[in-house]
């Protein structure tokens, strides 16, 4: 399926295409597909990394690491309030960018998330919009009806279509599963009905998809449903690899093509596009690419050298990602198999192999986590203490909490904006706050869906072609540490319920012996917990201009012509989930939007 001609770089220099894409990642990739659906329109994908066949890139069972020989690992400024530690931002540089390395989970955010995208002014961008293009990329595989009956497993079909990605419920679900999920379970009235979290209902225990498709027992990413397909019979599409974009070429305010460095010998040479030039680097390398190119705050550009075009602000503000502490426990008397078994038990090991061999289903086939707990803040605190920091965030005086760049009024007033919406979705129980991915090991993370503090990507001043500085500023808002200890020890009474003390948990990380807010802080703060969940976003953010956007409700790079960004630059907030499952309704609904001219 992938006997895909492969373009040489001598047949694409100088040559112009209607749309140049750089980046041939999630975003790039569907983006690519649904433009080139139009026989009579030329595209050109650029693409930093190479094609991966390797078994790391197809079998599921790797999605337990990452294989590094395709990441890119900007080392990050430091983290003030983690010590000043810093730490490897995850960039994937391969055909088909994150799908390729990711922990596979796909989930979408609560509507809440989405409407939450609209009420900043973006008109057309709420969940009804949006829910058509996210179901439109999938299509559902159930487990076995054994499956389904003993774990009792729900989900909506009406949430998925007959789209290229296949996502998942595994089939081999760990005895012991049952016992943590009713324990999640345990005094949660107010939690709906199970379901699949693709049914976007909102804070909930839900079981959640993979990108695998169990047909052929193999990671589903997006080069092997949205380019494999469709690369040999659409000549209209070229992807090249091993090609950096760096710099965007205009004419005047327009975008007339990209400069591109070869990975290989380093030589530079150009592209052109006749209509646009859209950008799906990703959030880390799409405002490094546009302030390389003079959109940018103008302060950064002038100490780079370089020729402002747009003085923008937004471009390299606003991110944000998922701050994680990795608490894990001890536990006894696991029944067998548990998610520890394939690396402890050779025979099960041997065994597992073999029928991966034999059928490609098993262990090897399967994905990691097929359940989680997405928790709204009056859920992990109470709902006077979820009214009170509510309150004390919107008493906050914002710019005290912000990085220096936020003295940009528009900035500053899009920030408020921000604000307001999370401050009322705190004491609803509309919007996840907090997740806790479920799995019978003991290995529990509490993931902050909703950090009030903001980073920044800005270009390298001495070298502006190079890696960009990633500050990720974690914790700046003393907010988020507040709602991060609250999910620690929501967790830990999780682990003390009676439903779960035939398993004896024994805290390990943190520690049980951190107690009080400083002891927990400073332990968290040396180790265990990382201010990334490789969800990076928001760096060239969707809203009105006045609010320090980036782009408009088209996708569109305000002051300029001929350039849209559609990869996780441009979600104004981070949803409460992994990313992938939006970036590819995204892809799908700026594929469309572009062909049609919008
Ligand atoms: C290790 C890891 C684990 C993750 N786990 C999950 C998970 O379990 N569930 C989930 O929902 N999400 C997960 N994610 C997040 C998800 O994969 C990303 O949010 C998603 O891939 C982002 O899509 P994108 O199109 O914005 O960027 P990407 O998919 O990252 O694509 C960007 C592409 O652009 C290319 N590129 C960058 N700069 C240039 C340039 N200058 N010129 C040419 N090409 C360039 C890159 O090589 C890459 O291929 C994970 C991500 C990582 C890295």
């Amino acid at each position: 399926d992938s006997a895909c001609p492969l373009v040489d770089i001598d047949d694409v220099k100088g040559k112009t295409y209607d749309y140049v894409i750089v980046g041939g990642g999630i975003s790039g990739l569907v983006t690519a597909n649904r433009l080139s659906e139009d026989r009579d329109k030329t595209v050109l994908i650029i693409e930093r990394g190479y094609f991966d066949d390797k078994p790391e890139a197809i079998l599921p069972y790797y999605a337990k690491g990452v294989d590094e020989s395709v990441m890119m690992r900007p080392r990050s400024a430091p983290v003030a309030r983690l010590n000043n530690q810093t730490f490897g931002v995850a960039v994937a540089a391969v055909v088909g960018g994150g799908s390729v390395v990711n922990g596979m989970n796909y989930m979408r955010g609560s509507k809440a998330d989405y409407d939450n995208w609209e009420s900043l002014g973006n008109s057309g961008w709420g969940w009804q919009n949006l829910f058509p293009y996210l179901r439109k990329s999938t299509t559902f595989f159930p487990p076995s009806p054994q499956t389904v009956t003993k774990f009792n497993v729900t989900w909506d079909p009406a949430v998925f279509d007959h789209g290229p990605l296949s996502v998942n419920i595994d089939d081999l679900l760990f005895p012991d599963l049952l016992s943590v999920w009713s324990a999640w379970r345990v005094n949660r009235p107010d939690v709906p009905k199970p379901l699949d979290s693709s049914a976007s209902i909102g804070p909930g225990v839900y079981w959640q998809a993979n990108t695998i498709d169990p047909r052929e027992g193999v990671r589903a990413t997006a080069r092997r449903k949205y380019y494999d397909p469709i690369c040999a019979r659409r000549k209209n599409l070229v992807i090249v690899t091993g090609q950096t974009g760096r710099e965007i070429l205009f004419r005047g305010l327009r975008a007339t093509g990209v400069e591109i460095v070869s990975r290989g010998d380093g030589s530079v040479y150009q592209v052109f596009a006749r209509k646009e030039v859209i950008l799906a680097a990703g959030a880390i390398m799409t405002p490094q690419l546009l302030q390389a190119s003079g959109i940018g705050p103008k302060s950064v550009l002038t100490a780079a050298g370089i020729r402002v075009k747009k003085d923008m602000a937004s471009v390299g503000a606003n991110f944000q990602d998922h701050p994680t502490a990795y608490m894990s426990f001890n536990l006894s008397n696991l029944s067998f198999p548990n998610p520890t078994t394939l690396d402890n038990n050779a025979t099960y090991n041997a065994t597992a192999w073999a029928q991966y061999a034999l059928n490609r289903t098993g262990p090897i086939a399967t994905g990691r986590g097929p359940a989680a707990a997405f928790l709204s803040l009056t859920h992990i605190t109470s709902a006077s203490t979820a009214q009170s920091i509510s309150t004390s965030l919107l008493a906050q005086n914002a710019a005290d909490y912000l990085p220096p760049i936020y003295a940009d009024p528009k900035l500053l007033r899009g920030f408020i904006a921000q604000r307001a919406i999370l401050a009322s979705r705190f004491t609803s129980n509309t919007m996840s706050i907090a997740g806790f991915p479920m799995s019978p090991s003991g290995a529990s993370p509490a993931i902050l869906f909703k950090s009030l503090s903001r980073g920044t990507v800005t270009l390298n001043l001495t070298h502006p072609f190079a890696l960009p500085v990633v500050q990720y500023n974690t914790f700046q808002n003393p907010i988020d540490l507040k709602v991060m200890l609250a999910m620690v020890r929501h967790s830990r009474n999780f682990w003390k319920l009676p439903e779960l003390a035939k398993f004896s948990p024994v805290e390990v990380s943190p520690g049980a012996q951190y107690v009080s807010d400083e002891a927990l802080t400073e332990a968290l703060s040396k180790g265990g917990l990382v201010p990334s969940l490789a969800h990076p976003s928001g760096t060239c953010a969707l809203m009105p201009e006045e609010l320090g956007g980036c782009v408009d409700e088209k996708l569109r790079v305000y002051g300029v012509k001929g350039l849209r960004v559609v990869d996780a630059s441009i979600m104004p907030l981070v949803p409460g989930s992994g990313l992938q499952a939006t970036m590819y309704g995204i892809g799908e609904r700026a594929g469309e939007m572009i062909r049609e001219g919008d």
